[in-house]
């Protein structure tokens, strides 16, 4: 293995600060159809796709000095070191130009998510899982045929125990912050995209007000998934996002109700 060299060989313009992108996190197992479904959600709901183990792959083959390490790491079925990846990221979002990103395959474990936030201050809006079983995503490794060097047994069994130990505490970090949207991908890719379209299409929410509707706002209309961050809230299990925000909870609470109260009559 390498020495690891700095992978921005080409700045773009400009920062991630500035550009605020929306950025969505897909992870799940090793073929558990994470790039199938991102190039459907790319088609119909105009996000960039940036596949972290593309940008490895194509940081081999244009001969980058780090191309070495990262290929021995690849074919180790081991996370390559953040730095580099995190590099191949931001250089990827600042000379694409659009806002809104699906990244593929990252974080993958807790040193790649800590530092990339540390890095671009960058939190994802959610981060969407692909839950598959070892025997599915195996059989799927084995007859992908795109000719990659890790696709053999040997290698895919490591990358299942690297998936265990280093990815999934990372879904189980974010899942905590009530950010994960899981989707069951084993079934056929037409109705895993049908769940996936689910949680990326504008919701249409009914929202009901204890009559009359007092200030402050207790309940702000969501009307698109992707506004979780202006919400400025992490709320898990009603359905994808929350609809209140801490202030409205104290509001409720004096009231002697909670949220649940509001969601039970919507
Ligand atoms: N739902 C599915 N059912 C059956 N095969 C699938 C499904 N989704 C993807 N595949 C196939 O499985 C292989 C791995 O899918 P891919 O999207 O490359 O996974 P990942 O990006 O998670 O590694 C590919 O050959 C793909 O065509
Ligand atoms: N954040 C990442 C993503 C991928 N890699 C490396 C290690 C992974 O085994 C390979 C392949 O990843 P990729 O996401 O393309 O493929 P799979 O999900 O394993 O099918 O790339 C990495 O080191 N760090």
């Amino acid at each position: 293995m390498g020495e690891v060299v700095d992978a921005g060989k080409k700045e773009a313009n400009g920062s991630l600060a500035d550009l605020n992108p929306t950025v969505v996190f897909v992870l799940g197992g090793p073929g558990s159809g994470k790039g199938t479904q991102c190039a459907n959600i790319v088609q119909h709901f105009g996000f960039t796709h940036l596949s972290a183990g593309d940008l490895l792959r194509a940081e081999i083959k244009s001969g980058s000095e780090n191309g070495t390490m990262i290929s021995n790491m690849i074919k180790e079925g081991k996370i390559v070191p953040s730095e580099v990846t995190i590099k191949l990221l931001e250089r990827a979002m600042l000379e694409n130009g659009n806002d809104k990103f699906l990244i593929d395959g990252f974080p993958r474990n807790e040193e790649n998510r800590a530092a990339f936030e540390a890095v671009t201050k960058i939190e994802p809006s959610f981060v969407l899982f692909f839950d598959c079983s070892d025997e599915e995503m195996e059989r799927r490794l084995l007859g992908r045929n795109q000719g990659r060097e890790d696709d053999n047994i040997e290698t895919i069994r490591k990358r299942f125990k690297v998936f265990q130990d280093s990815s999934l505490p990372v879904i189980e970090y974010y899942n905590s912050k009530g950010k994960v949207r899981k989707i069951d991908a084993g079934r056929p890719v037409e109705e895993v995209y049908e769940s996936v379209k689910a949680i990326f299409e504008p919701k249409n929410e009914k929202c009901c007000f204890p009559a009359p509707a007092p200030t402050p706002a207790i309940v702000t209309k969501i009307s698109d998934p992707m506004s979780i961050e202006a919400n400025n809230n992490n709320d898990a299990g009603d359905g994808g996002f929350s609809i209140f925000d801490q202030e409205s909870e104290l509001f409720l609470s004096l009231l002697g109700l909670t949220k649940y109260d509001i969601l039970k009559e919507s």
